[in-house]
C-alpha cells in the first residue's frame, strides 16, 4: 500500500515571535510543498523489517530493524493516533540514540531534530510497523519559509490516512484535503512535532501549513482568512545554506474569507488587491535557537519586551482588518500596510532577529521605495516586499536583478493556497 501527501509552506505577513509570546501574527500558505510517501511493505517482501527514511532534499537515509527500535524503546511508545501527545524529554534522549547510529555530517546536524520528530510521529501513530518514508520539498530548509512544518504536517496527514483512526475515501482521485476533524488532528500531531524541531513554537506554521489560505492566529484562537486579493511575494534568500532552484509559481485570486475559530467558519468577502513580491536571502539560520533568543531578550527585560509585543500584536490586528477591509482605496491600504510592514521590521529588530543580510534587501528595495520585512525567525533566511498596484513590471524586474547580483535568490510564489493534501492513487 503507498499514501502521499504533501503540505505547503508559509509566511508570515506580520507577528512572528511576538505570536510565541501570546500577540496575534497573520499568516499565508504559498504554492510550494513538502511531499511525503509512505510505503508498506507488501507480504511477498517478507524479509522487510526495517523502519526506512529517505531525505532527499538533504541526500540522507536513515534504516532502523524495527527489532533495534523495540530494543532501544522497550516500553513501546503507549500514544494513540487519536490522542495527539507531547514526546517527553526522557524519549527524546532515547530518540536521539537511534538518530546518533547514524552519521549525520556536521555541517547538516539541524536534520537530527527533524529525524527525531519524524520518529516520534511515526511510532505514535504507527507503533513498531515497517515501512519506507521518502520526503523531499520544494522549500528552502530553514529559510523562514516554515519547511519544518511542512515536514512535520506532510509526515502527520501521510501516517493518519493510513491508520485506523482515520477515515479517508481510497476511492478518490488526485490531490484530496483531509475533513475538518482529520485536518485537526494532523494539526495536533503535527504540532508535536514542530515542538521537537523548534522547542517553543506557536504553532501558527503548522496550522497554516494544515489549512492553507490566509490565517490571523493567536494561540489557541485561529482566524483563517480566504481572500480574493492577490498576493504576490518576492522571496530573497541569502545562499549561505544549500542552492535553491527558482521556483516560480502562479498567482491565484481567492474569491472569499473565512473566519475560523474554534472550530466555526465565517465567510467574509474581501475586494483589496494587495500584491506581495516574496524575496527570500539564502543566509541559514536556525528557529530554535532564534526563538530561545528572543525569550532570553524577554527575560532579561521583561517589561520593555512585554511592550514590544504588545505593539506587534496590534500591528497584526491592524494588519488583518485592513485586508479584510471592503474599503475600495487599495492605495491607502497599501500604505497603511507598508507602514505596518516597517513597524513590524523595527520590532524584529528590537527582538534582535534581524541580520546584515536583511539590512542589505531592505536597503535595496527602499532604494525604490519599497518597504520589506523578514519573514519567519529571521537571523538570515527570507524576507517580504511589498509590490504596491501601481509598481510597473520594469521596477519589479530591476529590484529583482539587484537583490539577485547581491547573490540573493528571488522568488514569486503563490499565496494562500491549499493547505494539507492527500492522494492514494499514485498518479501524481
Ligand atoms: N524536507 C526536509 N527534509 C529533512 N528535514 C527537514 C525537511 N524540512 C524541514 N526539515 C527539518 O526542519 C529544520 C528546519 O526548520 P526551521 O529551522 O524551523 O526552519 P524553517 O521551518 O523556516 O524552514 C531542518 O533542519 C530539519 O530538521
Ligand atoms: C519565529 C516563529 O514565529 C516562526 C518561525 O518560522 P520558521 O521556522 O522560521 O519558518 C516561531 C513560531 O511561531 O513558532
Ligand atoms: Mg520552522
Amino acid at each position: 500500500m503507498e499514501v502521499r501527501s504533501r503540505a505547503p509552506g508559509k509566511i508570515i505577513l506580520a507577528g512572528e515571535h511576538a505570536v510565541v509570546h501570546g500577540s496575534a501574527a497573520v499568516a499565508a500558505s504559498i504554492g510550494l510543498y513538502t511531499s511525503v510517501t509512505l510505503r508498506f511493505p507488501s507480504p511477498s517482501d517478507n524479509d522487510d523489517n526495517t523502519l526506512t527514511l529517505h531525505l532527499k532534499d538533504v541526500g540522507l537515509e536513515f534504516s532502523w530493524p524495527i527489532g533495534r527500535i523495540k530494543e532501544v524503546l522497550p516500553d513501546s511508545i503507549n500514544t494513540i493516533a487519536s490522542s495527539p501527545t507531547t514526546c517527553s524529554p526522557e524519549t527524546i534522549k532515547l530518540l536521539s540514540k537511534l538518530v546518533e547510529e547514524h552519521k549525520i555530517p556536521e555541517s547538516q546536524i539541524g536534520i537530527a531534530s527533524g529525524v527525531i520528530a519524524f520518529l516520534w510521529l511515526y511510532i505514535s501513530i504507527q507503533g513498531n510497523k515497517p515501512a519506507t518514508i521518502t520526503v523531499s520539498s520544494e522549500l528552502p530548509l530553514g529559510s523562514g519559509l516554515g519547511s519544518s512544518a511542512a515536514f512535520c504536517v506532510s509526515l502527520c496527514g501521510a501516517f493518519l490516512a493510513s491508520s485506523d483512526s482515520v477515515k479517508v475515501d481510497f476511492g478518490q482521485n488526485g490531490w484530496v484535503a483531509f475533513g475538518e476533524k482529520e485536518q485537526q488532528l494532523a494539526n495536533k500531531w503535527a504540532f508535536e512535532g514542530e515542538k521537537i524541531i523548534h522547542g517553543k513554537p506557536s504553532g501558527i506554521d503548522n496550522t497554516v501549513s494544515t489549512f492553507g489560505n490566509l490565517i490571523k492566529f493567536k494561540s489557541g484562537d485561529l482566524t483563517c482568512i480566504k481572500s480574493n486579493m492577490i498576493l504576490k511575494m518576492l522571496i530573497t534568500n541569502t545562499k549561505v545554506g544549500r542552492n535553491t532552484k527558482a521556483l516560480v509559481a502562479g498567482v491565484t485570486e481567492r474569491k472569499k474569507l473565512i473566519k475560523f475559530k474554534s472550530g466555526d467558519l465565517t465567510c467574509i468577502k474581501s475586494n483589496m488587491i494587495l500584491k506581495m513580491l516574496i524575496t527570500n536571502t539564502k543566509v541559514g539560520r536556525n528557529t530554535k535557537a532564534l526563538v530561545a533568543g528572543v525569550t532570553e531578550r524577554k527575560n532579561r527585560h521583561p517589561d520593555a519586551m512585554t511592550s514590544v509585543f504588545t505593539a506587534v500584536d496590534f500591528i497584526s490586528n491592524e494588519f488583518a482588518s485592513i485586508i479584510q477591509s471592503s474599503s475600495p482605496d487599495d492605495l491607502e491600504k497599501e500604505q497603511k500596510v507598508e507602514e505596518l510592514m516597517q513597524m513590524n521590521q523595527g520590532l524584529l529588530q528590537c527582538m534582535g532577529v534581524s541580520h546584515a543580510s536583511i539590512e542589505t534587501v531592505l536597503r535595496t528595495t527602499l532604494n525604490y521605495k519599497l518597504t520589506s520585512k523578514l519573514t519567519g525567525a529571521g537571523g538570515g533566511g527570507c524576507v517580504l516586499t511589498l509590490l504596491p498596484s501601481l509598481l510597473s513590471g520594469t521596477i519589479i524586474d530591476k529590484v529583482i536583478e539587484e537583490l539577485e547580483e547581491c547573490g540573493f535568490q528571488c522568488l514569486i510564489a503563490e499565496i494562500g493556497g491549499n493547505g494539507l493534501e492527500i492522494c492514494f492513487d499514485g498518479l501524481l
